[in-house]
């Protein structure tokens, strides 16, 4: 039989910084052939369109695919299955597969997929590399006190003290082989060391932790773990699925259940439409004005700004608001401003937009 394909998840929460890293990624990809499977969250597919635009030949617009489904898990049936049928059955066949999911995705469904029948003999996890925003952790801001909650726990099974977002990030880190602290930039040694460390302590044995700066990995480190994941699921608790037994070869009944045992009801996320804005900076300014007034977790998108030719991309993740020029509209794109908008549920849409509109 022939060898199996290595595919490799990109996990973390959103903005930790997975589509960068993976951009690093196939920048020095030497040759490597990588088909991309990206899943968004929103209905606006703004990493698959960042990453499509680097133009890499080891990885061309043919080998990236999209999921929009926001929550991988609840889609693998109808969605992730068959696009990897799909990629399977290709005569040209990727070398490696890199799989991004979404920042609000559990990876150990995912995981488990690669145990259905239709792909098994295929592809095997080559390692799930959880990339974690640095700057936000140390912050603060979306789970920072991940062994505290955990103490906690374990002292009352009964009690919830966990937040969605704690859960999901103690869910990401229990599935890595690979801890990637990026936006090491953004703290000094003390920080980076400490948070070093106390992930390592939360991680299972053998996870390696690295610190990174814009994702900068050496592809030999990121990929070829040769891990085989979804072996050693049980290996990989899972906050959010302890109220079944889990079965990793009958997926019928499993996967079902998986549809209803979590809630991204928590999570919303809707598009904002403007027009073209007058001032990059005052624009951002004004984001992240209203990121913070809304509670927002993340903003991204596309702007067109009034005389000039080139698209801005506007990433924000808390309230640290990135611009830059990525590439020209098309002649056939309208020159409009979208944005894309996620937080947890609740969200005052109307009062966004009219916000950012303003
Ligand atoms: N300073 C700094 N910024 C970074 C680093 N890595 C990523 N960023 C910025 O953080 C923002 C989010 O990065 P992405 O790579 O889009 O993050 P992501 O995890 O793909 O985001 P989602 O898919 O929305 O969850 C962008 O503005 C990046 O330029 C880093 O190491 N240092």
């Amino acid at each position: 039989m022939a060898q199996k394909i290595p595919a490799t998840v990109v996990t973390g929460f959103l903005g930790a910084g997975k589509t960068t890293l993976i951009r690093h990624m196939l920048q020095n990809a030497q040759g490597k052939r990588i088909a991309l499977i990206i899943n968004e969250f929103g209905d606006l597919g703004v990493d698959g369109d960042i990453l499509k635009g680097c133009g890499d030949e080891t990885c061309t617009e043919d080998d990236i695919m999209e999921l929009s489904n926001g929550c991988i898990c609840c889609t693998v049936a109808d969605d992730f299955i068959p696009t990897m049928e799909k990629l399977l059955a290709r005569e040209n066949k990727p070398d490696h597969i890199v799989i991004e999911t979404s920042g609000l995705a559990l990876p150990q469904p995912l995981v488990r997929a690669f145990n259905w029948p239709e792909i098994s003999t295929k592809v095997t996890v080559d390692g799930v590399v959880t990339v974690v925003d640095g700057k936000a952790v140390t912050e603060g801001r979306f789970a920072h006190n991940v062994a505290a909650v955990d103490a906690q726990r374990k002292l009352d099974e009964n009690l919830d003290h966990e937040t969605p977002l704690s859960e999901l990030f103690e869910d990401q880190i229990a599935c890595a082989d690979m801890i990637v602290v990026n936006k090491s930039d953004l703290l000094n040694d003390i920080e980076s060391e400490t948070l070093v460390s106390n992930l390592k302590s939360e991680s299972r044995k053998g996870v390696q932790v690295i610190k990174a700066s814009m994702g900068a990995l050496p592809v030999d480190v990121l990929l070829g773990q040769g891990i085989g994941a979804e072996g050693d699921l049980d290996a990989r608790h899972e906050v959010h699925h302890h109220d079944h037994d889990h079965d990793d070869d009958h997926h019928d009944d499993d996967d079902h259940h998986h549809h209803h045992d979590h809630d991204h009801d928590e999570f919303e996320s809707f598009v904002v439409e403007l027009g073209e804005i007058a001032d990059p900076t005052a624009f951002a300014q004004q984001v992240a004005d209203v990121i913070r007034t809304h509670d927002i977790l993340r903003l991204k998108g596309f702007a067109a700004v009034q005389g000039k030719p080139m698209r801005l991309t506007l990433q924000a993740v808390g309230p640290r608001v990135d611009t830059y020029f990525d590439r020209p509209f098309g002649a056939n794109e309208t020159r409009s401003t979208r944005l894309v908008v996620i937080g947890q549920a609740g969200l005052k849409q109307s009062e966004i937009t009219a916000a950012l509109s303003a």
